[in-house]
């Protein structure tokens, strides 16, 4: 038997700013964030095999194999194309629960990998717009480049934001956070300036005018998340911030800080 195997690495972003601007009819809100890709990896194969199976090593996933966001979009695509069964391996390393939207990259690189195994020639837009289906920010992950997000997080405006010079540190609590959870504490806002404008700014200016409205719900709920933005501030970030529903939170630094006023419990991923 021909085995056709191949192997992809999801990675996961996180939210430079985010506002919630208006609450929409579909249950959704409108918002604006940045996504920034960072260097956090799942370890995604897929193997040809004799009937369609999900299994995962490394961290827990909760629920079902039918609820995997990559069995998800597997259905999804054999809807419109004659897929054969896979056997798909997720190596889980993205911390879950955390706004580094892990369970979105993996279905978008999910649909990228079928895309190229399977020659289903589907374009950017195309996949852009299956993967809206999984999830309002699976669908930047099939670009993967740094975006300011709009609507419900699923349109995209291309920027220019290169922090590869800069130092990013993310800590994750020993907290996890759903978004659905985290958008009941929500009300929601317009802003006077996008945040498209603002990134634009030196980093060192952002605290002063950049914020994710998720935080002040979040924090009042869980003091220990508020407590890791302050260490991290304390050891000398230009910018910090928890990433989208939390509960993760990162710093941008520009030397390799010394995090000597974090608890110890946090996981931290240095340089990401
Ligand atoms: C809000 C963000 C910001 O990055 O949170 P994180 O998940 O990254 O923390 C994301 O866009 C989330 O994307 P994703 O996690 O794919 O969201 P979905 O599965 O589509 O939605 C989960 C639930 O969140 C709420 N939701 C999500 C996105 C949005 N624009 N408005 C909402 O109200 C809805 O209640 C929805 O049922
Ligand atoms: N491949 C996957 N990896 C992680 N979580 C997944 C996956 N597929 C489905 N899920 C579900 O999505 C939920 C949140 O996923 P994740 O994207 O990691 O969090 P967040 O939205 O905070 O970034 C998990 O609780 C899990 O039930």
């Amino acid at each position: 038997m021909l085995i056709t195997l191949m192997i992809l690495f999801p990675n996961a972003k996180i939210n430079i700013g985010l506002n919630i601007t208006e609450r929409r009819s579909d249950g959704y809100h409108n918002l604006e964030t940045i996504f920034y890709p960072i260097n956090i990896k799942d370890a995604l194969e897929v193997v040809v095999s004799d009937e369609l199976s999900f299994n995962s090593s490394g961290l827990d996933i909760p629920g079902a194999m039918e609820d995997n966001l990559c069995i998800k979009g597997y259905h999804l695509l054999k809807k419109n194309h004659d897929l054969p069964p896979v056997s798909i391996h997720l190596h889980k390393n993205i911390p879950i629960g955390a706004g580094l939207g892990g369970g979105s990259a993996d279905a978008a690189f999910f649909i990228r990998l079928m895309n190229q195994q399977f020659k289903l020639g589907l374009s950017i837009d195309q996949m852009t717009d299956h993967a809206r289906k999984l999830g309002a920010d699976c669908a930047f992950f099939i670009e993967n480049k740094p975006v300011f997000a709009f609507e419900r997080g699923d349109e995209f405006e291309p920027i220019k934001l290169d922090l590869s010079n800069y130092k990013i540190v993310l800590v994750m609590p020993d907290v996890h956070i759903s978004t659905a959870e985290a958008f009941r504490g929500i009300k929601p806002a317009m802003v006077k300036d996008s945040l498209l404008e603002l990134i634009a700014e030196p980093i060192a200016e952002w605290k002063k005018y950049i914020k994710n409205d998720f935080e002040v719900s979040i924090f009042k709920n869980h003091a220990e998340i508020r407590g890791v933005k302050a260490a991290l501030y304390e050891s000398g970030a230009l910018y910090a911030g928890m990433s989208g529903s939390g509960a993760s939170v990162f710093g941008i630094f520009e030397q390799m800080p010394d995090l000597q006023h974090l608890e110890v419990e946090n996981q931290v991923f240095y340089d990401v």
